[in-house]
């Protein structure tokens, strides 16, 4: 292993991921999103509508699955630790005051390249746990039923990785995004 080459894709993803989509919308239209909401898809969705959200969480997606794909041409066991990065940079950007998201969208963008088929089938699980959730826990956890949908996703793309492959990625982007979690619930809730 290079580890030069493992500590560049690493430096290359946190900065990727700095790269707070919601964030650039939002001042690209003369303010900042975090003065009233979170700078995911969800608080675009709020601010700005469906169309803006969408494109905010794709090019969020794409950053995650940039990240992998640099890290694979680098140096390819740095892959664990670029998908903690991109996610890390999403959530404590260098270039907003270390104030970003949750972490969400970059980190199924870098599974979307690191653990497919475990992503693809638990995120289908993580949407189809948002019904029950809203009608009997949402009150109580005040948690969005994103978030919650994501920690399902992660905890079934867990097992199947498994099976399947990518444990490393899931578990070293999940921590990170949990870290952020937990910090944002603290605050009051995860928008
Ligand atoms: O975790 P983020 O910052 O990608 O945001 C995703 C959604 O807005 C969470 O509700």
């Amino acid at each position: 292993m290079s580890v030069l080459s493992a500590l560049i894709a690493v430096l290359l993803a946190y900065l990727l991921g700095s790269l707070v989509f919601g964030v650039i919308f939002s001042r690209l239209r003369g303010r900042d999103i975090r003065d009233a909401d979170a700078p995911g898809g969800s608080g675009v969705y709020r601010q700005y509508g469906a169309l803006a959200a969408v494109t905010v969480t794709l090019f969020d997606l794409l950053k995650g699955a940039a990240a992998v794909l640099l890290a694979l041409a680098l140096e390819p066991a740095s892959v664990p630790w670029a998908v903690a990065a991109v996610v890390a940079g999403h959530n404590y950007p260098l270039f907003f005051r270390f104030e970003g998201g949750a972490g969400i969208a970059p980190l199924m963008g870098a599974l979307l390249v690191a653990a497919p088929l475990p992503l693809l089938v638990a995120v289908a699980v993580g949407l189809l746990a948002i019904v029950p959730y809203r009608r009997l826990w949402q009150a109580t956890l005040k948690l969005n039923a994103i978030p919650f949908a994501a920690a399902v996703a992660v905890l079934v793309a867990f097992a199947l990785s498994l099976k399947w492959g990518g444990t490393a990625p899931l578990l070293a982007g999940a921590g990170v995004m949990a870290l952020r979690s937990l910090q944002l619930l603290r605050r009051g809730g995860v928008a």
